[in-house]
């Protein structure tokens, strides 16, 4: 569907209460899209804004107070990274959700998150349906990794693009100032070889580029959403290094670099920022429309609002048969593992 404001709205903005949501990991630009949403509320004349705190288990867990919202106390907010909200993993318990909404009297719901966050918006909105209440479930997607299906980059990617290039730089001058030096960088991906791949495409000083989508180790441990928990590639190709030029007899002296949670904890950069502003407002347009189990994005260079369960079928990954991935085995001369 198109994207952007309507010519007749389905609810009455001052009646209207509407809630915000960020769950997941944190991504770069958060806070920006937070803000956004807010901005739009207001305009279109709604008084009764909250912030659900550290997740969906904001709606559950005792002790945690949903957090008024206005424009004066957003207004700076993108100025950092994290969540003005706090996020969370784990504690999906749907229909607990669900009575937590109706009790609350929402009537939008506004869930910032991945994947999994998104699986919750639509099954929150299957309970809503069910149990006849008109509530508007809209979505805006969230992940530095950028695998979610269908969306051409979600925000926080771009800023972790950039903000990887600092760590890339450090470890390729330890490494060339060093005897037989090597520098080893590790970065975000869970199962997606993104921002890898991109990191490398931009900085031009990567020799090899290794991408989960070739490397996944998986293990049976998951984290409190569910996710598997992989095991760290960072460390292990560390010691397999360290080890070979051990063995070989030829010294080596390598410097590892992991600056994921410095990269996650940036603010959104220029273009996040544009791209948080434009999805915070859509989001506020889809759920004034009347959508429902809906999400926004920027798919083939056009916002677009799409249906929750058609975007969350399966993560996004790296093609090693795209012409991106033999783009970036051409810039780093390595051979293609394949
Ligand atoms: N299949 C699912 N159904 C309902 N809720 C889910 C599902 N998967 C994850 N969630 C909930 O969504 C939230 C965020 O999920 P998580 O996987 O940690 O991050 P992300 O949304 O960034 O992928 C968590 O509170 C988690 O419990
Ligand atoms: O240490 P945490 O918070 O569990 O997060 C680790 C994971 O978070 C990520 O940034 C993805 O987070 P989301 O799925 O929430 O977007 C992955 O790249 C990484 O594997």
């Amino acid at each position: 569907w198109n994207t952007g404001p309507r010519k007749e709205i389905y609810y009455e903005p001052e009646e209207v209460k509407a809630a915000i949501v960020t769950c997941g990991g944190l991504s770069p630009g958060l806070n920006d899209v937070i803000r956004q949403i807010v901005f739009t509320l207001e305009t279109y004349g709604v008084k009764n804004i909250v912030g659900i705190p550290f997740g969906y288990r904001g709606f559950f867990e005792k002790g945690l107070k949903e957090m008024p919202l206005s424009r004066d106390l957003v207004e700076n907010i993108n100025l950092s990274g994290g969540s003005f909200l706090g996020v969370s993993r784990g504690g999906a318990k749907t229909s607990e959700i669900v009575d937590s909404i109706q009790a609350r009297r929402i009537d939008m719901l506004f869930v910032i998150g991945g994947n999994g966050s998104h699986a919750g918006a639509n099954a929150i909105h299957e309970e809503c349906r069910k149990r006849k209440l008109k509530v508007s479930v809209v979505a805006v997607p969230k992940t530095i990794d950028n695998d979610i299906l269908f969306m051409d980059k979600t925000f926080g990617f771009d800023t972790a693009v950039e903000e990887a290039q600092r760590a890339i730089n450090s470890a390729y001058i330890e490494a060339r100032s060093a005897y037989h030096g090597i520098g080893l960088v590790k970065l975000m991906g869970r199962s997606s070889g993104f921002i890898a791949m991109h990191a490398s495409l931009s900085s031009g000083q990567i020799d090899v580029c290794l991408i989960p989508e070739d490397l996944l180790q998986k293990s049976n441990a998951t984290d409190a959403s569910g996710n598997v928990i992989l095991s760290d590639f960072g460390v292990h190709m560390q010691q397999k290094i360290k080890k070979h030029f051990k063995d070989i007899g030829v010294p080596a002296d390598l410097k590892y670099i992991d600056p994921t949670y410095m990269v996650r904890a940036c603010r959104a950069n220029a273009s996040d920022a544009i791209l948080c502003t434009v999805l915070g407002q859509n989001a506020v347009h889809e759920a004034f429309a009347g959508f429902s189990g809906i999400t926004s994005g920027v798919c083939n260079t056009h916002y677009v609002y799409l249906p929750i369960p058609e975007v969350i079928t399966a993560p996004k990954h790296v093609n090693p048969n795209s012409r991106m991935w033999h783009r970036c085995l051409t810039s780093t001369g390595q051979p293609d593992f394949h």
